[in-house]
């Protein structure tokens, strides 16, 4: 199987103003890049001899992660491909909205059942299954990747990754001072302090 190390974008304005995000976009805050140098100082000693492909999702969070991180960990900004499977779950109407908005309870419901698999004019659960499931199996068996993408796209990920039942892998937790190395169908969380 192939190695990933997989990170989620730093803070946005957005995730610190509890707004939606889905296709939306902001950017880093001074924490967010904060947690980017971070995630650099932490996948430096990682590298070792092989040959790190480079995957973000094209939202702009997530390549500002990645121009903060290649240059902390020394790795070549230049050879970042951009793959929109990796792109956060389409929230549709509700991306750019607070979610103090809406009425208690209606952003409710867990695992497939959750409100970010319901927005209206947004995505199922089944569809960001498929994208995410047909860029793994684009990569190789030997492949070495650092993917940075987001933070349901990520457990979603995971969950794929390592066979989990896809309730329990939307049960998970979805840091932005952690990493997770994926390696043999296994999932390691590294703190990125
Ligand atoms: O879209 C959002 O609001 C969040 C949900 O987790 O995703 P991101 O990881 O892009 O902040």
């Amino acid at each position: 199987m192939p190695t990933i190390i997989l990170l989620r974008h730093g803070e946005t304005h957005w995730n610190r103003q509890q707004r939606i995000q889905g296709h939306g976009d902001s950017p880093l805050t001074l924490k967010g890049i904060d947690q980017a140098r971070a995630y650099g100082r932490a996948v430096a000693p990682l590298l070792g001899a092989a040959q790190w492909r480079l995957v973000s999702s094209p939202l702009s969070r997530c390549m500002q992660t990645m121009a903060i991180f290649c240059e902390v960990a020394g790795l070549d900004f230049a050879q970042v491909e951009r793959d929109a499977r990796l792109k956060e779950v389409s929230t549709g109407e509700y991306s750019g909205r607070l979610k103090a908005e809406f009425p208690p309870g209606e952003l409710g419901g867990s695992g497939r059942q959750s409100w970010f698999f319901h927005c209206p004019g947004g995505e199922s659960h089944d569809h960001m299954v498929a994208r995410l499931s047909a860029w793994l199996e684009s990569l190789s068996e030997n492949d070495h990747v650092i993917a940075v993408s987001h933070g349901i796209a990520g457990k979603v990920l995971r969950g794929l990754y390592c066979g989990w039942d896809p309730d329990s892998a939307l049960a998970q937790d979805s840091p932005q001072d952690a990493l997770f190395l994926l390696r043999d169908g296994q999932m390691q969380r590294l703190a990125c302090p």
